[in-house]
């Protein structure tokens, strides 16, 4: 029987905001998903026997025209982000009621330069940034997004139409009230109105029905830091000294021919990601437009701001043979005298024509680049820098010295069946499985 003592619940609560795996006694069964068993997701326990849509009996002409009705005091609110006063009301409800560590010690500080790229990529529609306001004091109180991608399937060579969703977030006082199921069928409504049917997400949390689960990982850059917060601790043994000593890094880069990524690089980067993308089973399809916005920072680098995705490439003789890319996002650092906030950097596409090349090769072509990438990002002020198990992180997570985190990330498709991929983990151990390569090829902010 499962523990309900209050002490019990809220251990599992935690570990549920933090990502963290269940016990068997602990996981939810699929009649206890009152609205997932409702939706077009395979069962938690379905053997998958055909990838494809689950339904596809559908136009835009079935869908309601109507938002979904709303409780009296509540009202929709389409958020125009293009203008400054809303795209703060935006910063302040995740600001103040986003994605916590466990410990309530660090929340995610997203700026409005992030929320200018990651929710402005070409194709995005404003209609797919649904907020819901108190109708008395219009109050913003909730919101979910949904971006264009392109998905593919490397084995079946299936190209899908698809939306990305992101930043579902509902004020803290109005939490557990049902409100996260209207927030995804009213999304789900705006989505479908334009004839797509699938949708790609990242959640903490055991959802119908994973299609992998990865690991984070952690590359410590300023160790004292990290132990001053307590992100990181002294391991038994070790002294401080030791800590600081094993994560400390060269000055400078490595590769020859390193340098940020320019406008007119984008051809040959995309050609290069099309071409590594070819060894994972899932993958983002992009078009040159999309390429140089999540590349190049969008509308933030074209008013000569510094973007909060950093690009680089390798040029050697005017031909680019790869790059690599990662984005600042800082946490907030709660209740600490000294530090207010904590520089994170997050690995996110990279391609190098190496893994043409004999594996041992490869492995070190990539672990000198994402080495490269660790010296980069001292520059801007990143303290720890993230990765997760996906695409061939396991090719240098052990050799350039990334933790294991506490925290796994699942990745679903919305009305979409496919076989499992792999997640860069042991399935049973949850331990990275070091030189192996994984079948996400996706990146989610
Ligand atoms: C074709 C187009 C399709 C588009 C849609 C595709 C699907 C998109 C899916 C969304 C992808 C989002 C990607 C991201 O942004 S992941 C980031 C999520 N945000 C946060 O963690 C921020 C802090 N937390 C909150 O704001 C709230 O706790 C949220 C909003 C998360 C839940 O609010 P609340 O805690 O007040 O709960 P409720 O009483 O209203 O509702 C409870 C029901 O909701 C299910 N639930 C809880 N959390 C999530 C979650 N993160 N994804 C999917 N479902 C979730 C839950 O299992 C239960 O259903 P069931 O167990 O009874 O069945």
């Amino acid at each position: 029987m499962a523990d309900n003592t209050p002490k019990a619940i809220e251990e599992l609560l935690k570990r549920l905001t933090a990502g963290e795996p269940l016990d068997e006694q602990q996981q939810k069964q699929m009649k206890d998903y009152k609205f997932w068993k409702t939706q077009p997701v395979p069962l938690l326990d379905e053997k998958i026997e055909s990838e494809g849509p689950i339904d596809s009996s559908k136009t835009p002409d079935d869908i309601p025209d109507t938002p979904l009705p709303l409780i009296s005091e509540f009202e929709w609110s389409t958020i125009d982000i293009t203008a400054n006063s809303e795209l703060e009301e935006l910063y302040q409800l995740l600001y103040e009621h986003y994605v916590e560590d466990k410990d309530s010690t660090f929340r995610f500080k997203y700026s409005h330069d992030f929320f200018k790229w990651a929710l402005k990529p070409p194709g995005w529609k404003k209609v797919w940034h649904a907020g819901v306001r108190v109708k008395a004091t219009g109050k913003l109180v909730a919101f979910i997004s949904a971006v264009p991608v392109t998905l593919k399937l490397n084995k079946s060579g299936k190209l899908i139409p698809s939306v990305e969703i992101n930043f579902l977030c509902i004020h803290k006082k109005l939490r557990a009230k049902r409100l996260a199921p209207v927030l995804i069928k009213e999304i789900t409504r705006r989505v479908n109105k334009d004839d797509i049917w699938q949708a790609l997400y990242t959640v903490g949390a055991v959802l119908p029905l994973p299609i992998a689960t990865c690991r984070y990982t952690h590359r410590p850059l300023n160790w004292s830091k990290l132990y001053d917060v307590g992100f990181s601790h002294l391991p038994p043994k070790q002294t401080k000294a030791s800590m600081v000593a094993r994560y400390s890094l060269a000055n400078v880069t490595k590769t020859e021919g390193l340098r940020l990524m320019r406008e007119e690089d984008v051809d040959q980067v995309l050609e290069l990601l099309n071409e590594y993308q070819k060894r994972f089973d899932i993958v983002q399809v992009f078009t040159k437009e999309e390429a140089a916005h999540w590349f190049l920072g969008g509308e933030s680098a074209a008013n000569g701001q510094s973007p909060v995705i950093k690009t680089y490439v390798v040029e050697q003789g005017g031909k680019i043979t790869d790059f690599f890319s990662y984005y600042l996002l800082p946490f907030t650092v709660l209740n600490d005298v000294n530090h207010d906030e904590l520089g994170i950097a997050y690995l996110y596409y990279y391609a190098t024509d190496s893994y043409k090349k004999e594996e041992s090769v490869y492995k070190k072509r990539l672990q000198q680049l994402i080495g490269d990438a660790l010296v980069t990002a001292k520059q801007f002020n990143v303290d720890v820098f993230n990765c997760l198990t996906s695409q061939d992180n396991p090719y240098f997570i052990k050799d350039l010295k990334f933790g294991s985190g506490d925290g796994y990330l699942n990745y679903y498709l919305f009305n979409y069946k496919v076989w499992p991929l792999h997640g860069g983990i042991d399935p049973t151990t949850k331990e990275v499985e070091d030189y192996k390569t994984s079948g996400v090829g996706v990146v989610l902010l």
